[in-house]
């Protein structure tokens, strides 16, 4: 039996909807083996995130490594690295481990609006983590840190995908939650085109772990050999049917069904 393996660099989320254990359930489900480096364990629920506490660069490196000498996965997923230390490391790994298929999620902020990577760190994340990137997934208001321009017409959000494709990042969604209208619009550059995927905008206050949920499903797509459009285009109809199927758990921001798109049959 061939079995697709994936690897999630990324915070743990207390509360489950989003971090480490959003991309574990989203692997599961897409019939990809999961495994996980910690990076920082928060104390978070839909309310929101009340501690963050990073682990030591050594023991990341130590998973990291670990995994690398008996697992070789197939594709990686970065997600909350919190600091320019940690942000380092993880891409000295990746690349000393030669994993070509990275996915990036450059998560800065908590939907409340917590701080999950120390401002100083988006240097260290523009520098060594996405020239790496196979995949890099932003969405509106982090790419505008990373490319530090206002993205307030489609046009500019099309100029900031080509900046961070000239980051050296082989693929840029920049996503469209945080966009306006009845659409939600995610835009993928591969560098020569353009691809637009669209779906309806659910009103919803539960989209706590979208980003994470998608990026991870990206990269379980990727992990058993998909392109990265079909694995795009998968990933927006996995967090379509999570996002609609709404569970409507916790008094604060719940997060998404990670079952739906399987209960749909739409695998
Ligand atoms: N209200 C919505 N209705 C439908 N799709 C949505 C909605 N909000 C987000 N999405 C989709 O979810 C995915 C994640 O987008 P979003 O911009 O919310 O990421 P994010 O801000 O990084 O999420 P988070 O920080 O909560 O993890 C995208 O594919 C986007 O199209
Ligand atoms: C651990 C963690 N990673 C990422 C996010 C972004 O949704 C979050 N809220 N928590």
């Amino acid at each position: 039996m061939q079995v697709a393996k994936a690897l999630t660099i990324a915070g743990s989320d207390s509360g489950g909807g989003a971090g480490i254990q959003a991309d574990l359930k989203t692997f599961q489900e897409l019939d990809v083996f999961g495994m996980s480096a910690i990076t920082a364990v928060t104390a978070q629920n839909t309310m929101g995130v009340h501690g963050v506490y990073p682990l030591s660069i050594e023991a990341v490196v130590q998973q990291i490594k670990v995994i690398a000498e008996d697992l070789s996965p197939d594709a990686v997923k970065t997600g909350m690295l919190f600091s320019a230390e940690l942000t380092e490391a993880v891409a000295n790994q990746i690349h000393t481990s030669s994993w070509l298929k990275l996915v990036v999620d450059p998560v800065m902020v908590a939907k409340g609006g917590a701080p999950l990577l120390q401002e100083q760190a988006v240097d260290s994340l523009k520098r060594n983590l996405i020239p790496l990137a196979h995949v890099i997934t932003p969405n509106i208001p982090e790419a505008e840190i990373i490319v530090g321009f206002a993205i307030d017409t489609f046009e500019k959000r099309k100029d900031a995908a080509k900046a961070i494709f000239q980051l050296g990042a082989q693929n840029v969604v920049i996503k469209g939650g945080h966009g306006e209208g009845s659409e939600v619009t995610d835009l993928l550059f591969d560098g020569k085109e353009f691809h637009l995927l669209k779906s309806m905008r659910t009103e919803t206050k539960h989209t706590h772990g979208t980003g994470c949920t998608f990026a991870a499903a990206i990269t379980a797509e990727i992990a058993k050999g998909k392109t990265v459009v079909d694995a795009v285009t998968t990933a927006k109809a996995f967090i379509q049917a999570a996002i609609e199927d709404t569970l409507g758990i916790g008094s604060g921001h719940g997060p998404t069904n990670h079952w739906a798109y399987r209960r749909r049959g739409a695998k």
